[in-house]
């Protein structure tokens, strides 16, 4: 049945401030639409925890559970300070929530696109070590992220955060999407396999690096031949992006970016 475009759009229109859902938790401001469905924050009033409420796009019945009972099982199997504590989830008024703890801080897009913050090697260096210290917890409980970008990363003084756990997927599980993508890229980005975080990683990292980079010459060149870097630095680029053999582990990743910053040192 085609529903029209009309109804659709009163489904999806956002709930109001002071909206209270399941008899607890308040809402307090319209965050924004994502793909998964609308998010907004809110304050539980049992607890008075300020909480994140995801709202899911109406979908299918079936794929709509599926969705939010995957991403309930994630935050809940990792249970981690660095990433969002499962609250609950429930179903009311025809509409799926999910909610969950908010974290505070900035996201990387926010930080370097609007603010206009710079880091240097090092800092760089130090942020992805850090973001690699959560992902390590992440894979150790089997779980690929699959959408490690800059929005879905935060950081708040010295401590990163990593939400947004609507794609990702136990190791052993399958992606009901995969193979449809034609694209290496999204292939890349989007395989079961710790290799998919790497690859995420590996560009979230040459972003952070070009925060400070200022082009010289119009002429296109490549990453490799712009920025300047210690080469280490690249060789472990090109492996985070699978240009060259990529890493099995996070570890891995970890140990060559520690010699680095020793010899700093
Ligand atoms: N736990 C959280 N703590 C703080 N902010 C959050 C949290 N979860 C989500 N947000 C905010 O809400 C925004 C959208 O959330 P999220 O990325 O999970 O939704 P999405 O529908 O998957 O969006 P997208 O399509 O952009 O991936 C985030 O960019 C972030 O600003």
């Amino acid at each position: 049945m085609l529903i029209p475009r009309k109804i659709v759009e009163l489904w999806e229109r956002p709930l109001k401030n002071g909206s209270i859902i399941n008899n607890q938790f308040k809402i307090t401001r319209f965050i924004g639409k994502g793909s998964y469905g609308l998010v907004y924050q809110a304050i539980d009033e049992t607890t008075s925890q300020m909480v994140v409420v995801k709202q899911l796009r109406n979908r299918k019945r079936n794929s709509n559970e599926k969705l939010l009972i995957r991403e309930a099982r994630m935050l809940e199997s990792l249970n981690l300070i660095n990433t969002p504590r499962l609250v609950d989830y429930f179903y009311e008024d025809h509409k799926y929530f999910l909610i969950m703890e908010h974290k505070p801080g900035n996201n990387f897009e926010d930080l370097v696109i609007y603010e206009g913050k710079k880091y240097n090697e090092t800092e760089c260096i130090k942020i992805l070590l850090k973001v690699l210290q959560v992902i390590r917890h992440l894979h150790a409980k089997r779980i690929i992220h699959r959408d490690l970008r800059l929005p879905n990363i935060l950081l708040n003084e010295e401590t990163i955060y990593v939400i947004d756990f609507g794609l990702a997927l136990f190791v052993d599980e399958k992606d009901s999407g995969e193979g449809i993508s034609s694209s290496l890229e999204k292939r890349l980005f989007r395989e079961v396999s710790v290799k998919s975080d790497f690859y995420a990683l590996g560009h979230f990292f040459l972003f952070l690096l070009y925060s400070t980079y200022e082009t010289t010459t119009r002429k296109e060149r490549s990453w490799e031949e712009e920025l300047t870097i210690d080469p280490r630095l690249k060789k472990i680029i090109r492996k985070m992006l699978q240009l060259e053999a990529s890493y099995e582990t996070v570890d891995e990743i970890i140990k060559d970016l520690e010699v680095i910053t020793e010899d700093n040192n």
